[in-house]
């Protein structure tokens, strides 16, 4: 039997750091949403008792490093499977890039082997899990529209996001999510209200969920990689909403409603930047 998982992008529309924790961590208030740009995993039983992970992209870790690879080997210890699994990934989210590629993958395989393991796994017992991958992955385990607390295991889900098109740009450049966060001096960079975006957007309120996106890693990765703010410009001059750093970097994104708008900033920014996708909010 073979089964099939779905692992969208994520978007960050918004990303305040409120402090430096004990543990190391930064505590955060995020709200995310996810779009139709998705990985796509297949899970295969094995004859041998192994994790066998094969990819689309040669460059991708298919041992130890790679987060799935990490999530079928905490479900195999923590409850005592001995059975092998063959994991297929078909790669469409840039990595490295800020979409959460990593994080959706591990969600994708613990959602897919609940199932074809049949283990009954509570969604606490997922997150659980998944907080020792990548701490994006509570929010990925629900992967709809949510405002998130904590480190980010804390995942309080919201209405979706109010319809419209987004424009991922991905400069050709990979950011280090752990380096930006040492470099973030918390009484030095912007906090934008997360209360109040999480508050429009279940208004359905499109002009007020605009007005309070925001992302304080955005200063510290643009002093890096001055490209983003060039990128930001570009689509704000062909008429997008809004355009926003999502994560740590570097892609960017842009909020329009209107199809031929979406058209035309993916114009604009082609030639400038060869990864670019329009994609939809997913419901
Ligand atoms: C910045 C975000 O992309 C926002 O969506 C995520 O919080 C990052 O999630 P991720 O890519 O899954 O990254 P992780 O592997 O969990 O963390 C990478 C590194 O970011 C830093 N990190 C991450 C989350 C957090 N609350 N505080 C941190 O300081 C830590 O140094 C950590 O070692
Ligand atoms: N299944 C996977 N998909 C993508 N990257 C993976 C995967 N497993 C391990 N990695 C490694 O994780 C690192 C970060 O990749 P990822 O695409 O998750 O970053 P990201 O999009 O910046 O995540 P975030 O937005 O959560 O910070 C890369 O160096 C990559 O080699």
């Amino acid at each position: 039997m073979e089964i099939i998982e779905k692992a969208p992008a994520k978007i960050n529309l918004g990303l305040d750091v409120l402090y430096k924790r004990e543990d190391g961590y930064h505590e955060l208030e995020m709200v995310m949403s996810s779009v139709d740009l998705a990985d796509h995993l297949s899970f295969e039983p094995l004859n041998k008792n192994q994790i066998v992970i094969e990819s689309n992209k040669a460059f991708l870790p298919s041992d130890q490093r790679n987060n799935v690879y990490q999530a079928a080997a905490i479900i195999k210890e923590r409850y005592g499977i001995d059975e092998g699994i063959k994991i297929t990934i078909k790669k469409n989210i840039p990595v490295a890039a800020g979409l959460g590629g990593g994080s959706t993958d591990c969600a994708a395989t613990l959602r897919g082997l609940n199932r074809l393991w049949g283990l009954h796994l509570s969604i606490e017992e997922m997150i659980d899990i998944g907080m020792h991958v990548g701490t994006d992955v509570p929010y990925c385990l629900y992967g709809t529209t949510s405002f998130i607390a904590g480190k980010g295991e804390i995942v309080k889900v919201l209405k979706p996001m109010p319809p419209c098109w987004v424009i991922l740009v991905k400069p050709r450049l990979s950011v280090s999510t752990r380096k930006i966060f040492q470099q973030v001096d918390t009484r030095r960079i912007t906090h934008p209200d997360m209360k109040n975006l999480a508050a429009a957007i279940l208004r359905q309120d499109y002009s007020a969920m605009l007005q309070y996106m925001g992302n304080s890693l955005e200063d510290v990765t643009i002093t890096k990689h001055p490209i983003i703010q060039q990128i930001k410009t570009r689509m704000v001059k062909y008429g997008a909403d809004t355009a926003l750093m999502s994560g740590s970097g570097p892609t960017v994104f842009a909020l329009c409603q209107k199809q031929s708008r979406a058209k035309r900033i993916v114009n604009g920014v082609k030639g400038f930047c060869d990864e670019v996708y329009m994609v939809r909010t997913l419901g």
